[in-house]
């Protein structure tokens, strides 16, 4: 017997679109949930005119041109399964396709086709605790997005890796290749990892300190740059006449000796297309903004509250700038999950769905980790005050340990409300509406001076992130906020930054 379910998916939200104009449909098959739906052609007529009828938000002035005006970034953030730890149980998540790379390929392919900057890999150096619950392997990101570069021709690929388990070199030789591979496509997002999990799986006996992974994160950066600059421009000749293949006096040795490391140079690898990828990174404490102030180029954040990313957003921009760089090539991107209805309840009954699919053991898991507390066999339903947390050890110089503690304190929530409130996007920002109202969400921090655009974490996939593509950035571009066409070819172009200049080349310049 096909089950009803009653609550609107999108076909039926199209459905109650046909309704406003009184021709109601029979209950037809959902093909992003695959759900049956009703038309509720009575009820939904009036909130049909009310919701479809997209309220028109004041046009960008017609004298601005959207391409002169500061635009939007939109990244679309691909978690195997979905950002929701359950979203993999979704009926319509094709949790039987998460290691297709045909499926990662497609999804890349849309995200281009509504023209956004990039898609976006995170990382993990260790396996996750409790996986029996919860999709949370990882893709190794160089690898599928390598495979997504040969599937795509403008978006941006922008991958994470790990400055406290990798080796500089090897990481230079990577992510050069994925420039080259993908003309110009690559962005490295720089973590220090904070999981004590990853130490053992690299021969060391404990996780380096907060500190001490910032420390060798601004040394493996120097390193990197330099090997990625260690070809100039001009040095790859390959003149099949002369037989001069490359010009080996452009080419240096970098003699790097640090406290972290020594590494010869140069690169085995000529420059890339774009000198170097673009440099995100993700760490929000007070020693990774200053991090981030320093090398960033772009900083994937989790911020609960406007007035909390305005500060962020202010803090980093401001230390930017004392250190001598353009705040505007320094783009602050907030993670944001989007539960798409066709009317606030309807978006909301689609989030309760999620978390009513959730299993406490992986939520209080995670909770665990960021917090040093295990909730385990505690009350559900009872109240989770900040004082509970006092196992947090060194976790709570950490950015996420404090964002946990920062909701407990507003919300006063039990500790069921606290796992789903993490349980949609680890602590990101979770919008539940309209496509209008998560529109206007989005505007009003990027003109509220809280972002410069979004990591965006559909709950599950296709249909979390089609919906978003087809309902929400369409308003955008109505809007003037973002690109109706690429108007560049690589990443540093989508994101509007500069090319960077090689050190040799600086140094030629300045002793001219
Ligand atoms: C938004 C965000 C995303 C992150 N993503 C990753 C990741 O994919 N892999 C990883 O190893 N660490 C990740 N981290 C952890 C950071 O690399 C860092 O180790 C941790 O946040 C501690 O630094 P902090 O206190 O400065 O945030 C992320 C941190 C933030 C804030």
């Amino acid at each position: 017997m096909t089950k009803f379910i009653v609550f609107l998916s999108w076909t039926g939200w199209r459905l109650a679109e046909a309704c406003r104009v009184g021709a109601c449909h029979p209950a037809a098959a959902d093909p992003v949930s695959r759900m049956r739906v009703v038309c509720l052609c009575p009820t939904r007529r009036s909130t049909a005119r009310r919701v479809l009828s997209p309220r028109s938000r004041p046009m960008a002035a017609n004298s601005e041109s959207a391409a002169a005006r500061r635009q939007l970034v939109l990244n679309l953030f691909i978690y195997p399964g979905g950002h929701h730890e359950a979203g993999w149980r979704y009926p319509g998540a094709s949790a039987e396709r998460l290691l297709d790379i045909t499926f990662y390929q497609d999804l890349a392919r849309s995200a281009e086709a509504a023209k956004l900057d990039a898609v976006f890999f995170a990382d993990g150096p260790a396996l996750v605790d409790n996986i029996r619950y919860a999709s949370r392997f990882r893709l190794e990101p160089l690898t599928w997005l390598s495979a997504i570069a040969a599937a795509t021709h403008h978006i941006g690929l922008i991958g994470t890796a790990s400055t406290t388990y990798y080796e500089p070199y090897n990481l230079a030789r990577l992510f050069a290749s994925l420039d080259h591979l993908s003309g110009g496509r690559a962005g490295w997002n720089i973590v220090t990892t904070a999981v004590p999990q990853a130490s053992g799986n690299f021969g060391l006996s404990e996780t380096p300190s907060h500190a001490e992974r910032y420390a060798r994160a601004s040394e493996f950066v120097d390193v990197v740059t330099k090997l990625w600059d260690s070809w100039e421009d001009e040095a790859l000749v390959v003149d099949t006449a002369s037989g001069l293949f490359a010009d080996d006096t452009k080419i240096h040795p970098i003699e790097h000796v640090g406290r972290h490391y020594r590494v010869k140079g140069a690169l085995n690898t000529p420059r890339t297309p774009q000198g170097r990828p673009v440099y995100v990174q993700a760490g929000s404490s007070d020693d990774g903004r200053s991090f981030a102030a320093r090398y960033a180029e772009a900083i994937f954040t989790a911020h609960q509250t406007l007035p909390s990313a305005q500060a962020f957003y202010a803090d980093i921009k401001r230390q930017a700038a004392s250190l001598g760089r353009r705040p505007e090539h320094v783009k602050i991107l907030p993670g944001i999950s989007p539960y798409i209805g066709s009317t606030e309840v309807e978006a909301q009954r689609l989030y309760e769905a999620f978390n009513d699919l959730i299993q406490p053991e992986y939520s209080l898991t995670q909770l665990r980790q960021i917090t040093g507390t295990d909730f385990t066999g505690h009350d559900l339903d009872a109240r989770v005050t900040p004082d509970a947390f006092q196992n947090a050890g060194p976790r709570a110089v950490a950015s996420r340990y404090q964002l946990v503690l920062d909701i407990v304190t507003r919300e006063k929530p039990t500790l069921r409300q606290l796992i789903h409130r993490l349980a949609g996007a680890r602590g990101h920002y979770v919008s539940v509406g309209t496509p209008e109202k998560i529109a206007d969400e989005i505007q009003t921090w990027f003109e509220g001076g809280a972002a410069d655009g979004f990591n965006v974490m559909p709950p599950w996939y296709r249909g979390g992130f089609d919906l978003f593509a087809s309902e929400v950035v369409p308003i955008l571009r109505k809007r003037g906020l973002f690109r109706s066409e690429y108007t560049g070819k690589t990443l540093r172009e989508h994101f509007g930054l500069p090319r960077p200049e090689s050190l040799y080349a600086q140094t030629a310049r300045a002793s001219a």
